[in-house]
């Protein structure tokens, strides 16, 4: 019987709609004939927004829940535009996704490929998973402004932190650990935010007890920066929380080749939501609309889908293809249709044909 792997696809704005459409075609080429991929396309994103004035309704979650997973692109207009200020998008839709289908688990494995140059000199063996946490952190909305305009405004962006909600973030991370390098790095800056720092702290230590067999240490993030540049590959698993994971990550995608290479899952474990697979990046107006954009991060989201959906054997043609075509590409410069079209010739000729 065919399997049907039934996906929404996000692609949103700027380059994101660029990079969706490689990455859902190399998708397609790696299944092959025993699974049926069918997708719906839905429109949201800034330039929706600002045609229709729709964001991402309660229906349309409603709606979205139907499929078993989400590959995303990326969101985010002109940061002049004022009808787009106070991130009414990013918040609107990519972080009320990643809550209402809570993507707890915000996966962002990094892997610095063979062939792939590195910014750093001497970086070792850069092999490194970071587990943001994704539903809690400053990115709650729990703040406010009082006396807004006057010289005594006050602005607050307070950070929520659960035990409920760190708990089975740190799990996962050790879990995760079990079956790699058998270390937790937590990152925080227990030094200074010192509620939520010993929160976090203390799940740790207690999760590491379950765990003989798991290492873990502690970096203040400051610090956590600075061994990122200078030794990667200390690191294993890095549990963190949504602000810092989010910064994190974006030096971790420099330190491996590009912001273009960095691949992310928001995963929801228990599979009560879909979970939702995008590149690290944003829409880069810099570069939309130019056949500019590496669609290589885009394509290794869709691998992890893959993974997520029971399908290691196609996703594991996805990551070989990413690598051996990052072997040949050099320093060639090909625009994001190119190396689209290369990687999914490359996983269809891997791909089963029965
Ligand atoms: N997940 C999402 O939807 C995200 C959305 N954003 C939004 O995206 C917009 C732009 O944000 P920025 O801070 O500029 O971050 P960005 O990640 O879009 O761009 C940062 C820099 O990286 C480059 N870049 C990004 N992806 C690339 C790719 N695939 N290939 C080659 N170069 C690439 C861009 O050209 C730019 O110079 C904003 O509206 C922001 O809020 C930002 C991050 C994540
Ligand atoms: C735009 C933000 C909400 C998201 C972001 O930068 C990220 O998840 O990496
Ligand atoms: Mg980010």
């Amino acid at each position: 019987m065919t399997r049907v792997l039934d996906l929404a696809t996000i692609p949103g704005d700027g380059i994101g709609v660029e990079v969706v459409a490689e990455a859902l075609a190399v998708l397609k080429a790696a299944v092959g004939p025993d699974v049926e991929v069918t997708t719906t396309e839905y429109p949201f994103g800034a330039e929706h927004f600002l045609a229709t004035g729709e964001i991402l309704g309660d229906d349309d979650l409603a709606t979205l829940a139907q499929h078993e997973a989400i590959l995303f692109g990326a969101v985010g207009g002109d940061p002049r535009d004022p009808r787009l200020a106070g991130g009414i998008i990013e918040r609107g839709l990519l972080l009320k996704l990643r809550f209402a289908f809570d993507h707890y688990v915000n996966l962002r494995p990094t892997k610095l490929y063979p062939s792939v140059t590195s910014p750093l000199a001497d970086p070792g063996e850069v092999d490194f998973v970071i587990v943001r946490e994704g539903t809690e952190g400053p990115y709650v909305g729990n703040g406010g402004v009082i006396r807004q305009g006057t010289p005594h405004e006050i602005a607050t962006e307070v950070s929520i932190n659960t035990a409920y909600g760190v708990e089975r973030v740190v799990k996962h991370a050790f879990e995760l650990a079990e079956k790699r390098g058998k270390k937790v790095t937590l990152v925080h800056k227990t030094n200074v935010l010192t509620h939520a720092g010993s929160t976090w702290s203390r799940l740790v230590s207690a999760e590491a007890s379950n765990h003989p067999d798991v290492v873990w240490d502690y970096l203040h993030v400051d610090a956590a920066t600075i061994f990122l540049v200078t030794d990667p590959a200390r690191f294993d698993v890095i549990v963190t929380d949504n602000l810092f994971g989010d910064i994190l990550t974006d030096l971790a995608g420099a330190i491996s080749g590009g912001i273009g290479l960095a691949a992310s899952g928001n995963v929801n474990p228990e599979g009560a939501f879909p979970s939702m697979f995008e590149p690290v990046h944003g829409s880069a107006p810099d570069i939309a609309g130019q056949q500019k954009a590496d669609p290589t991060a885009a394509i290794l989201s869709a691998a992890l889908l893959l993974d997520h959906v029971g399908l290691p054997e196609a996703a594991a043609r996805v990551t070989e293809a990413v690598s051996a075509d990052l072997a040949e590409r050099g320093s060639a410069t090909r625009t994001t249709s190119e190396v689209g079209a290369a990687i999914a010739q490359r996983v269809a000729a891997a791909a089963p044909t029965h």
